[in-house]
């Protein structure tokens, strides 16, 4: 009997597609009989496949609807992940939010996030305000909103009451925790866990504060190019040799609580190691569908990955679900509002301004 051939289609981004749909990842999924096919944005997703399983990273209402649509007729099908699901990280405190709900305990490592504030309106931001939020300075304004916009990735560090005032809300004030410029990056694909160290903000002493700018802007500090991602002498350069990595049993129960509580295969999220207290973690940013590029290996976590959910041999929890709120889609579908005259809903892929990798002062 011929071998069962699955197919996994991809919509995303025209830069994500560049980094993630490797020709090693295309010919080792082909080799274990899953066709990675693209995904036209500029088609209706419900006239392509057939797919066994969508993997998606768009933004936007119209794309969202398109997952419906598609759902409602090929209930077979699995999406990774539902968009409900995804949402959550869009949003700083939400996206944290989830951190402080699970229940772990370890007697040797404690984990938690850092102390943060929402604030909406600039004017009511002052030193004062920021004691009684519990915070002081340094603190980082991060913006609330983090949908892949490089705006969303644009920093403030903020050292004392002249910086609050460059301030652009809305945004998260967090405070800002020494952790030996090292950041560790955990990846989750499915029941896969995988850390990687990282350069990060380097440590602001009680000395340095007082000799300080007001504030420093910077943008995805932690995120390599694939240049100094390859160069050891940068590795050893940044002490990042000797940073030890948490626990692999730690992390891997963090991943499994926050992969449960948030109903995502596809995360990354970022650790870093509170110098203030022994062996205490906080995590200060999760990541929808990262790039799993940069990960060792990655060809073959993600085919494992995809052989797994479409042989469901998925450990993990019943989220590839049908996309919800059929009701909405009916709706459009039987008004015939979708589609009428072209039979196409708009979609656009995310667009963003060039990213900047490196600290600006
Ligand atoms: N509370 C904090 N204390 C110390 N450093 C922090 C804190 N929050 C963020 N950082 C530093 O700032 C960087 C950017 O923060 P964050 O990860 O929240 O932003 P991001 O733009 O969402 O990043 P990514 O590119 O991973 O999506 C982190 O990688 C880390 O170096
Ligand atoms: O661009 P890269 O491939 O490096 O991946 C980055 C990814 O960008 P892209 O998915 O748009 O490409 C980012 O997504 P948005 O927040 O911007 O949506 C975010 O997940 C980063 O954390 C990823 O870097 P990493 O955490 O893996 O270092
Ligand atoms: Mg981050
Ligand atoms: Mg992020």
């Amino acid at each position: 009997m011929a071998e069962r051939r699955f197919g996994v289609g991809y919509a995303l981004a025209p830069k994500k597609q560049a980094s993630f749909i490797q020709a090693t990842l295309v010919n080792l999924a082909s080799e274990r009989g899953i066709d990675l096919i693209r995904i036209d944005t500029d088609k209706p997703l419900t006239e392509q496949g057939p797919f066994d399983c969508v993997l998606h990273k768009l933004y936007g209402e119209d794309w969202r609807l398109q997952l419906k649509e598609f759902s409602l007729q090929n209930p077979q099908a699995l999406i990774i992940d539902s968009p409900e699901s995804i949402e959550r990280l869009h949003n700083r405190i939400s996206m944290l939010q989830v951190a402080t709900e699970l229940d772990f305990k370890c007697e040797t490592v404690s984990f938690g996030i850092p102390k943060q504030t929402v604030v909406y309106d600039a004017k009511i931001v002052s030193a004062s305000y920021l004691e009684s939020e519990g915070l002081k300075f340094p603190v980082i304004a991060k913006p609330l909103v983090a949908d892949g916009s490089a705006k969303s990735h644009k920093m403030l560090l903020v050292f004392n009451k002249d910086g609050l005032t460059k301030l652009k809300p809305p945004i998260v004030l967090q405070e800002f925790v020494n952790h030996g410029a090292v950041i560790f990056k955990v990846y989750v694909v499915g029941d896969y866990v995988k850390c990687v160290k990282r350069k990060s903000l380097p440590d602001v002493t009680e000395e340095n504060l007082g000799k300080l700018e007001s504030y420093l802007s910077f943008s995805q500090v932690s995120n390599l190019n694939t240049c100094e991602k390859n160069d050891d002498k940068y590795y050893k350069l940044m002490n990042l040799d000797d940073a030890e990595l948490p626990p692999l049993s730690f992390l891997t129960d963090i991943a499994r609580g926050l992969r449960r509580a948030m109903k995502l295969h596809l995360f990354n999220f970022d650790l870093i190691r509170d110098n203030r207290v022994g062996n205490r973690y906080l995590i200060i940013d999760i990541n929808y569908f990262p790039g799993y590029a940069k990960m060792p290996n990655y060809e073959s976590v993600m085919t494992d990955f995809f052989w797994d959910v479409l042989n469901k041999n998925d450990k993990g929890f019943e989220s590839l679900q049908k996309v919800s709120c059929e009701k909405e889609v009916r709706m459009l579908v039987g008004n015939k509002g979708y589609g009428e005259d072209e039979g196409t809903l708009p979609v656009s892929p995310l667009k963003r301004e060039e990213k900047e990798n490196t600290i600006q002062v």
